[in-house]
């Protein structure tokens, strides 16, 4: 903390204070993120996770990290400060004024290769959302904000809690149905509308609209003008069955859009893009698990002196190698949407007489074996009446625990979903990015019955 002043408070998010601060050595801003440390071990480590998933990413699409150390019950994060604020406050100001076709393309060109960053090293950010993404002073766009990220070297990491904001988050959520790569895809597909039109694709004047939109995958058509390969883009990302989905691979590389997005990207992005030939870096994923799980952040150090202690013999994980080493494929766990949990902790309840007439029951698509596009029935119901007003906010619940309702982004909460534990297993096939139309390795049998629980834990409020 010696080594900056503080200039101001940039903003208060639900983890503690953004601060404005200057080196004073080198003079320059930043921004210091100043959470609160929760008491036990186990949670601290989650809270620290954000430095550490930070601290690896390197690229000039991504918010750089600085330092990070710990002190008076806080942990404080150092991080580049983008003096263009965020991508929202940056399409409000524009009022009725369309972004040019140039614009689009660069931003977003810069977030895909941003993204896929990240996914190369299977870290999902799951909170891509436009007031997440920063602007330079010199007009380039950053990912920021890796508080709700994780890192997929666990089968467990599916089966806990889902972290995002419900305008953002991609059917399967909904569903409660794995998610991947592909969720952070469909959220960046919102943000690449909202750069095109200045709304947000799923428009809703309640939760039940909101999620019926997002679960069809149903939006109002981009502006004509607009080159048919964003129309296209736009249509591919928001497939309500995330195989369907391009990967950021995908868009880069062989999408009839890739050629578009190019231009836009430096060489030495691309190359380095290519170096990577789109396939998910275990080693690096590991590595991230690896220091998640089991090391913490000393007092007063960087990320660097970190790394230095984990001991190389340390395993991050125990993995199989084949499926008969597995045993059967590790399914989600039927439990309640986070998201959705932590919209009911508000929500007024209506009797079951309102179900909402959704198509196909959850048992009839299983035996289909298809992909549901409408929402459950019971979820639609219980939130008939809830406010959407607070569907702008980043959600994440326990599914497990005392009290279900309590996320990492509540006062003592924590978020359990990463980091090598004892016994776990990795299920490679999941998380190894194939051929496009098969790179998202989707359960599709898994029951729904989370619901009942939530119906349950309604009325026991
Ligand atoms: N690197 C950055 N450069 C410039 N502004 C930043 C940066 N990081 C955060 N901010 C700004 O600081 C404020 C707080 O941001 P932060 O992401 O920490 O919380 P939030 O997004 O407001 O809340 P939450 O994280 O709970 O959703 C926001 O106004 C954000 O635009």
């Amino acid at each position: 903390m010696d080594g900056y002043s503080v200039r101001k408070v940039i903003g208060t998010g639900s983890f503690g204070r953004a601060l404005l601060v200057q080196s004073r050595i080198n003079h320059e801003n930043y921004v210091m993120k100043e959470i609160l440390l929760p008491k036990t071990q186990s949670k601290m480590a989650n809270t620290r996770r954000e430095a550490v998933l930070l601290s690896r990413m390197k690229h000039p699409s991504i918010v750089a990290f600085r330092d990070s150390f710990e002190g008076d019950g806080h942990l404080y994060i150092v991080m580049e400060f983008c003096g263009g604020g965020d991508l929202l406050q940056r399409i409000q100001q524009q009022k009725n004024t369309l972004f040019s076709q140039d614009t689009i393309l660069k931003w977003f060109a810069q977030m895909c290769s941003g993204t896929k960053h990240i996914h190369d090293q299977r870290v999902l950010h799951r909170d891509l959302k436009s007031k997440n993404i920063f602007l330079t002073d010199d007009g380039t766009v950053k990912l920021g904000d890796f508080g709700s990220a994780c890192v997929l070297n666990s089968a467990k990491a599916y089966a806990h809690t889902y972290v995002g904001t419900p305008y953002y988050v991609s059917p399967e959520i909904w569903d409660s149905k794995p998610y991947n790569n592909k969720s952070d895809v469909w959220s960046l597909g919102c943000v690449l509308y909202e750069l095109c039109t200045l709304r947000h694709p799923f428009q809703a004047p309640s939760w039940k609209s909101l999620i019926m939109k997002v679960c069809r995958g149903s939006y109002p058509p981009l502006p004509q003008h607009l080159p048919y390969e964003l129309h296209y883009l736009v249509k591919q990302m928001f497939k309500t069955n995330p195989k369907d989905r391009p990967s950021l691979h995908t868009i880069l590389t062989c999408h009839r859009v890739a050629g578009l997005l190019r231009r836009h990207l430096p060489n030495k992005v691309l190359d380095e893009s290519e170096r990577r030939t789109g396939r998910w870096r275990r080693e690096e994923g590991e590595k991230v698990a690896s220091l998640l799980g089991q090391k913490t952040l000393m007092t007063g150090s960087t990320l660097e002196g970190l790394e230095s202690c984990v001991a190389p013999t340390e395993a991050p994980a125990e993995i199989s190698t084949s499926r008969e080493q597995r045993g059967p494929r590790r399914q989600w766990t039927p439990g309640p949407s986070d998201t959705a949990l932590q919209v009911l902790a508000n929500a007024d309840l209506l009797s079951s007489g309102s179900l909402a007439t959704t198509g196909q029951t959850h048992s009839e698509n299983r035996e289909r074996k298809r992909w549901d596009r409408s929402p459950p029935e019971k979820l639609l119901r219980l939130l008939e009446k809830a406010q959407l007003s607070t569907a702008f906010r980043t959600y994440s619940i326990h599914r497990e625990g005392e009290d279900p309702l309590v996320g990492p982004l509540s006062p003592g909460g924590s978020d359990d979903t990463d980091g090598p534990t004892a016994g776990q297993t990795e299920d490679e096939e999941r998380l190894q990015p194939r051929s496009d139309d098969e790179d998202t390795d989707f359960e599709e049998d898994c029951p729904c019955d989370w619901m009942d629980e939530l119906e349950q834990m309604s009325m026991d409020h």
